[in-house]
């Protein structure tokens, strides 16, 4: 596997043989987030029925753990069970003070089928790391954060991809350093308009959602808790971890 690339895959524009990837670029839809960062999101990017065979694989066999993690000085239970996976040699990755243990490509041979499929889908791209995530109910969630550790490097690419229930995942800007950014969107004739610095999306079994450019640098994002949510969802973020910094 290729290691130490920066930025985006970028769905280029030439002509392609490969049928995936030409399905991509028809199903999905590209969100300018301004300021060299952009979010892709292909909302059936993989079969429902294989999807749910990945769901069930994932389920049963990940050894998923919920660790202590802190949070502002407090030490407290992560609210979803988690997994990492990384190929040999790599730094290794340490968040909110946990330094998950990372597991070999080869113990779970269906992550590299699916690794495969994102790769196909994003030409360019190479990830070298998996962070899993299982959320068992809708008060699990993930709380506002950037995937902006160093390892990534200053413009990471991150391929999320989501089985079982569906969950809101949203986006918002980070705030500006500067007087004039801050000021309330509105229109010319005074109207309050909804922000461009908050999105939204719900994703889908089986879809895919790519963030790109400095979207880790400039935005953060969250999956938030949802009374509603009454079943299982995993996600998947394929990142790619720099040999050098
Ligand atoms: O579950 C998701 O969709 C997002 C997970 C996430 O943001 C992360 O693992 O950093
Ligand atoms: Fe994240």
């Amino acid at each position: 596997m290729s290691l130490g690339r920066i930025g985006g895959s970028g769905f280029t524009n030439t002509t392609s043989s490969n049928p995936n990837e030409a399905h991509l670029k028809k199903n999905r839809t590209v969100i300018d987030l301004g300021d060299g960062s952009d979010v892709v999101y292909v909302a059936r990017f993989l079969s429902p029925d294989r999807s749910w065979e990945w769901f069930d694989y994932l389920d049963k066999r990940i050894p998923w753990t919920r660790p202590s993690i802190r949070v502002f000085g407090r030490s407290c239970l992560q609210p979803r069970d988690t997994c990492y996976v990384a190929s040999e040699g790599l730094p290794e990755l340490r968040y909110s003070g946990y330094q998950p243990h990372a597991y070999s490509w080869d113990d779970f041979p269906p992550l590299k089928a699916i690794l495969e499929e994102v790769h196909e889908g994003l030409p360019g791209s190479s990830f070298n790391s998996l962070l899993l995530n299982r959320y068992k109910c809708g008060s699990d969630c993930v709380g506002w954060h950037a995937d902006d550790e160093k390892l990534y490097g200053p413009t990471p690419e991150i391929a999320s991809v989501s089985f079982g229930c569906e969950r809101e995942f949203l986006l918002r800007k980070k705030p500006s350093k500067t007087s004039q950014e801050k000021a309330p969107a509105s229109t010319s004739k005074g109207l309050k308009t909804k922000s461009p610095n908050q999105h939204q999306f719900m994703l889908k079994h089986g879809s895919l959602l790519v963030m790109r450019g400095y979207t880790q640098r400039d935005w953060v994002h969250s999956v938030p808790k949802r009374a509603k949510a009454k079943a299982v969802r995993i996600n998947l973020t394929f990142r790619c971890v720099l040999t050098e910094i």
